[in-house]
């Protein structure tokens, strides 16, 4: 038997929380079960509470403070703890039977994603052995990103650093579509939703837009000066869209979490990459020899 499972991860306030709460709520509407697990151990405030706290075996604030680490260094240390006492996590979760969808809610620092080696040996631990959870990666990143070129591009590039390092589908969301309301800035966001390695050609290529589409230039001229400097950074920054376009490999689900259908049809993406709904259809007898066994066992 399997289980099926999403963790949900981006940057910090990417409306990682936010999406899980929208998820919870459809799943709800639609009689499916899910099962809720809090794996950042500075969140609060939950609408729906978890199944799974992360906070009742580590919390962040007291790793700082009795450690004397930042944020970071705090989060680092609350995973290396979780990855020493698994059974916290895989205990409960070996009672999930395969009609449930697990909601894995991850922390916003985006150095757990890309720099260490941490997730890749929990993912490796839930999908693999006596959990073998189906799983996909469902990566967000705000939608008003689209409109900061560098921003975007950086995003993106971060989102294929955690599927390189993952190596477990993905679904890549944009979240916050409601924030995006000017149609010039719809029209940018509909060029984004498949990655186009010509967009860095625009002129207006760093030019940083509002969410309702006026455009102004970097607030931090260092920062536009930074990037833009010579034609070596021009060649680099090509040369990473056109990875991005030839491979294909990211592109983007439009996300308004206050949709229902919206958060319906990016459920549906996961349950395919997951393939959930094919192992909840009613099992047909494998060949004629189990027919015939059936057959047979009814004659008498
Ligand atoms: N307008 C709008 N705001 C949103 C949406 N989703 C989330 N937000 C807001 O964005 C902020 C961050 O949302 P969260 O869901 O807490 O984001 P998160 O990614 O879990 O944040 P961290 O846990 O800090 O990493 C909150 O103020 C939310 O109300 C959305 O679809 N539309």
């Amino acid at each position: 038997m399997s289980k099926f499972g999403t963790l949900v991860m981006g940057p910090a306030g990417a409306g990682k929380s936010t999406f899980c709460t929208a998820m919870i709520q459809h799943l709800q509407n639609n009689k499916r079960p899910c099962y809720y697990v809090n794996l950042d151990p500075a969140a609060e405030d939950f609408a729906y509470e978890p199944d799974i706290d992360i906070k009742e075996l580590i919390n962040l604030e007291d790793v700082m403070e009795e450690m004397s680490l930042g944020p970071n260094g705090g989060l680092i240390y609350c995973f290396e703890y979780l990855l020493d006492n698994l059974d916290f996590l895989t205990d409960p979760l070996q009672e999930v039977t395969e009609d449930y969808l697990i909601i894995f809610d991850m922390p916003g620092q985006i150095e757990l994603y890309t720099h260490v080696p941490i997730l890749p040996r929990l993912v490796q631990t839930l999908t693999r052995g006596s959990l073998n959870i189906s799983m996909c990666a469902a990566y967000l990143l705000e939608s008003t990103f689209v409109l900061d070129r560098p921003k975007f591009f950086a995003g993106t590039l971060s989102a294929m650093s955690a599927m390189l390092m993952l190596e477990m589908p993905h679904v890549n969301i944009l979240s916050k579509m409601d924030l995006v309301k000017d149609s010039v800035a719809k029209r940018d966001l509909k060029r984004f939703v498949q990655a186009d390695a010509n967009l860095l050609d625009d002129d207006d290529a760093y030019t940083v837009r509002n969410a309702d589409g006026a455009g102004k230039r970097d607030a931090n001229p260092a920062a536009t000066e930074n990037i833009m400097a010579g034609e070596s950074f021009n060649r680099l920054n090509k040369a990473v869209a056109q990875l991005i376009d030839e491979f294909s490999m990211v592109s983007f689900l439009k996300l308004n979490a206050q949709d229902e259908d919206s958060v319906g049809s990016i459920v549906s993406y996961i349950d395919d990459a997951i393939q959930y709904h094919e192992a909840q259809e009613p099992k047909e007898p494998k060949d004629d020899f189990d027919t015939e066994v059936i057959e047979s066992a009814m004659d008498r």
